[in-house]
């Protein structure tokens, strides 16, 4: 799992090495790290370093002292470097007598658009992890005259550091170089980042406040059969979904059940014979109350929001297996939080929210930080919560946090969410833990969807059949 640390517990850290490390030791080894990017930008983008034209953007704090020193280093390969001061009086004192003296040039914020124009490749140094709010006009200004690759040093500019936030002007980067550990922006924030390199400069840190799931980790969590399991040791998974007029939603969260593991999947619903029809390897019924014993339940995409849907709602609250509440289910709680009292005290709940359905729970939208907004819903409901959008966030109520990063958006179509109740559902059945099985549920997803869309519009039927390729690729890599 990679860890991610607040700004503020990333600077505490700082401070406790900077107490042991010789001064300015710790920047140059950021920058030198920087610096090796940069050339590397410069020789994929022109071919070339020798004689390359790099603007470094310089804000008044060390992230604009981080791009001087690289800028420094970056005159030893002969690149001809030119610093722009956003606040000349404020710029870091020794990061700007390096670059002096290694023959880079200094520039006013007035000439700055024509060195910007001619760049090769432009550094952002204006703010790193004490920025607040957009960037301010001056520095907005010059961006505008970028039309070269943009390397961000520690984060985006103008990107909140803590919540990956953009309300107003900011840096869009190719690539972002960061220091000593990942920072949430670059979790939550994945198209202002780009491609995002880790620099080591010697941070010591544990117990992160967020994580994110590697392909590792969701492989080591995935259920694989054994030679002695058979389909009701893999897990039964129970899907409550879809109506007569509306069977969609049925037919996708089933079929994602069944092809998550090789558990049984059992279907009640108005929805059985379409799902049958679909997906023979389905026991399906007309009802929750004749649908057998399962494992965990998945439920209400498509059961609609009144007095039937909610009597499936309690009906499967109240079995004492875990319940993957989803659409309808989630606007019946908001509505009727009562039926809560039906939960089997300990019963596993996870709760899928859209933004539109968190602000029906929370009664106030999700806001900029999204990840305090699930852990708050994960409090409030005793739930894991797993919040959707275009970086997924999935919060425990022991305060656990994960963030979904995903490779493009093609996941934001109709009958995607119903796929994901599906895999979630099937992964509760197997036994996981239900956090783990949510952000596991949504890293196979987003594999899945980025794989059916392959850069082309895809739609959740095509999600739906690229999961066993998505699984294959995480079990089976070598294949
Ligand atoms: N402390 C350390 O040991 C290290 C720090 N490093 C660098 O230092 C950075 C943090 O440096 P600082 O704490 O000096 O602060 P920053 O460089 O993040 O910038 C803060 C400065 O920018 C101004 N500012 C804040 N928001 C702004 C906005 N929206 N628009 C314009 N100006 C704004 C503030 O007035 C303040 O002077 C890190 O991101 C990293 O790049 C690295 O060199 C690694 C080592
Ligand atoms: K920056």
């Amino acid at each position: 799992m990679q860890g991610i640390w607040t700004t503020e517990r990333i600077r505490a850290a700082e401070d406790r090495l900077l107490a042991v490390t010789p001064d300015g030791e710790l920047m140059r080894r950021a920058a030198f790290g920087l610096a090796v990017h940069a050339a590397e930008m410069l020789a994929e983008h022109t071919g070339s370093v020798s004689g390359r034209r790099v603007t470094l953007l310089v804000g008044s704090g060390n992230n604009g002292g981080d791009a001087l020193w690289a800028g420094a280093f970056l005159r030893r390969r002969n690149v001809a470097v030119s610093a722009i001061l956003l606040k000349p009086e404020r710029a870091h004192g020794a990061g700007l007598a390096a670059l002096k003296r290694s023959g880079g040039k200094v520039v006013s914020v007035e000439d700055g658009p024509q060195w910007i124009r001619r760049a090769d490749l432009v550094l952002d140094g204006i703010v790193g992890i004490s920025a607040r709010g957009p960037l301010r006009a001056d520095a907005a200004a010059l961006l505008e005259h970028v039309s070269s690759p943009v390397l961000a040093v520690d984060l985006p500019s103008g990107v909140d550091p803590d919540t990956g936030a953009v309300d107003g002007p900011a840096v869009v980067a190719d690539r972002t170089v960061t220091f000593g550990a990942l920072k949430p922006v670059h979790a939550l924030a994945p198209a202002s980042c780009g491609e995002i390199a880790l620099v080591d400069i010697g941070l010591s840190l544990s117990d992160p406040d967020l994580r994110r799931l590697d392909t590792a980790d969701v492989a080591a969590a995935w259920p694989v059969p054994g030679p002695g399991d058979d389909k009701y040791s893999q897990g039964v998974v129970g899907v409550a979904a879809g109506s007569a007029t509306y069977p969609g939603a049925a037919v996708l969260a089933a079929g994602a059940a069944a092809l998550a593991t090789s558990g049984l999947v059992r279907y009640a619903g108005h929805a059985a014979d379409v799902v049958r029809g679909r997906w023979p390897e389905v026991v399906a019924t007309g009802s929750v109350t004749d649908a057998g014993r399962v494992q965990a339940w998945v439920v209400g995409p498509g059961i609609g929001t009144g007095n039937e849907g909610r009597d499936v709602l309690r009906f499967v609250l109240g079995r004492g297996v875990p319940v993957c509440a989803d659409a309808d289910a989630t606007t019946i709680i908001a509505r009727s939080p009562d039926v809560l009292d039906a939960r089997d005290p300990d019963t596993p709940l996870v709760l899928t929210p859209h933004a539109g359905e968190f602000e029906r729970l929370m009664g106030s939208p999700p806001g900029a930080d999204r990840v305090a907004a699930a852990r708050s819903a994960a409090r409030k409901y005793d739930a894991v919560v797993l919040l959707k959008g275009h970086c997924t966030v999935v919060a425990a109520p022991d305060g656990r946090a994960l963030v979904n990063t995903p490779r493009g958006s093609w996941l934001a179509t109709a009958g995607s969410g119903d796929v994901l109740s599906g895999l979630v559902g099937a992964l509760l059945a197997a036994g996981l833990d239900p956090w783990l099985a949510a952000g596991a549920a949504a890293h196979v997803h987003s594999l899945a969807g980025s794989l059916a869309a392959d850069g082309a519009p895809t739609s959740a039927s095509g999600i739906l059949a690229a999961v066993p390729a998505a699984l294959r690729s995480l079990l089976s890599p070598a294949s």
